[in-house]
């Protein structure tokens, strides 16, 4: 990453990608950030949503919805028969802005970084696991490579701040098929101890906001499902929920990759202790800041991008739901472009989606992360376009309504 100034202010300049933009010390909550709005004028929408300057446009719009409405009401079905097919199909079509809607060239990037935290013995893996886990998902053997190959979806990932060098050894200016590497400035150990300090500075966390949203703004395609790897990020997911959703750690924690009851006993304690060395880390941005990590960090710029743009958002567990609370306490419309794909295992996911007031499709005892649950629910919501654009209607199929007249008895 070179930096450069540029008469706007400090402009970065992200060397893998060849994206120059503008950043500042932007930080929408504790009113330190600097007015500047040169900002590279790809993602300034989505850069003032995060801010606050602007507010997420609402997607409800009635006459299509009554539209939607109609149109699954007069398929060749009982009233309200799919279930919950139906609530998707009409999200998607209020989403796409149609009552045909049509997904295309859906996006699975799984967000990867590492965390100081793990110093505290917060994950039963070594944070080595998450660079290995990256090779193996380019690599095509990981559960996400796979289910998203399976279902035609393509898959990128994303270095937001992995403690390795993907690059090592390459000519400058290689790329690797289906790798991105965009870290923040001093991201190379991934974040800090966040029990020592803040996980990022408001800098770092800046860059990683505006490298979602860029990255996003590049990706083709209606629809993005959300991924992640980063060993000890459950914890980061844990803090986030307990300080926006004013819920105790201990309800927040669970056992993450496998850890047993003592040792989620002593991960909560640590993360308890996290919590009250940032105590004044209440608004959403100051949280993410000092919880991390950079994926999740990258992850809230994506999504509010993605939100910006109206693509279809699917979200995969614990961590991405995360995100989602952090961008929802920014832009709570963000909510009405996401389907929520599983409920994981991991403690504190319940609890995550009562907090933002929703359902999720799936319950399969999915813990794994990375996209997999997302890639697997994946195919619902074709099914749910499907429906509402391929379906008979009662009077294109010459079917028989439900007679109004009441049952003859006996
Ligand atoms: O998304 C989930 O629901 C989920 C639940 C438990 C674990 N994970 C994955 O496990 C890793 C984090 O677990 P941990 O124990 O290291 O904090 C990270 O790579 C996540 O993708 C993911
Ligand atoms: C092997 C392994 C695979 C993962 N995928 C997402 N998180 C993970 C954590 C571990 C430990």
């Amino acid at each position: 990453m070179l930096f450069m100034h540029s008469k706007a202010g400090l402009c970065f300049f992200d060397s893998a990608q060849g994206n120059a933009m503008n950043t500042s010390p932007a930080h929408a909550a504790s009113g330190s950030h600097a007015q500047t709005s040169e900002i590279h004028n790809d993602i300034a929408a989505a850069w003032d949503l995060a801010l606050g300057r602007t507010a997420l446009a609402d997607i409800a719009d009635p006459a299509l919805t009554q539209a939607l409405q109609d149109t699954l009401n007069n398929k060749t079905k009982p009233l309200g028969s799919l279930g919950r097919l139906e609530d998707v199909a009409l999200k998607i079509g209020q989403i796409l802005g149609s009552t045909a809607p049509v997904l295309e060239q859906p996006q699975m990037v799984v967000f990867a970084g590492d965390h100081g935290l793990t110093a505290r013995g917060i994950s039963a893996f070594p944070s080595d696991v998450t660079w290995q886990m990256v090779e193996n998902f380019l690599a095509g053997g990981a559960a996400v490579s796979v289910l998203s190959k399976q279902n035609g979806i393509a898959l990128t990932v994303v270095d937001c701040g992995v403690k390795h060098d993907f690059l090592a050894g390459l000519p400058a200016g290689t790329t690797r098929p289906g790798l991105q590497v965009r870290k923040a400035q001093g991201a190379e150990q991934g974040t800090a101890d966040s029990s020592a300090q803040p996980a990022m500075t408001t800098s770092q966390r800046d860059q990683a906001l505006q490298h979602g949203m860029a990255l996003v703004k590049e990706l083709p395609g209606n629809a993005l499902l959300l991924g992640e790897m980063g060993i000890g990020n459950t914890s980061a997911a844990s803090m986030l929920l307990a300080r926006l959703g004013g819920l105790d750690i201990a309800v927040c924690t669970g056992a993450g990759t496998g850890l047993d009851a003592l040792a989620v006993q002593r991960k909560t304690e640590v993360l308890r202790e996290v919590l009250a060395l940032h105590a004044e880390a209440t608004a959403p941005l100051d949280a993410l800041a000092a919880f991390g990590g950079f994926e999740i960090a990258t992850m809230v710029g994506a999504v509010l991008q993605a939100a910006h743009e109206r693509r279809v958002m699917v979200v995969d567990g614990f961590i991405a739901t995360s995100a989602i609370v952090v961008a929802h306490a920014l832009q709570p419309q963000v909510l009405q472009r996401c389907v929520f794909a599983h409920r994981s295992g991991e403690r504190g996911h319940e609890f995550m989606l009562q907090h933002l007031g929703v359902q999720a499709l799936l319950d399969l005892g999915l813990r794994l992360g990375e996209g997999s649950g997302a890639a697997m629910a994946w195919p619902l919501l074709q099914s749910a376009c499907a429906v509402l654009r391929d379906m008979a209607s009662f009077a294109s199929a010459g079917v028989s309504e439900k007679s109004d007249a009441p049952m003859a008895v006996g």
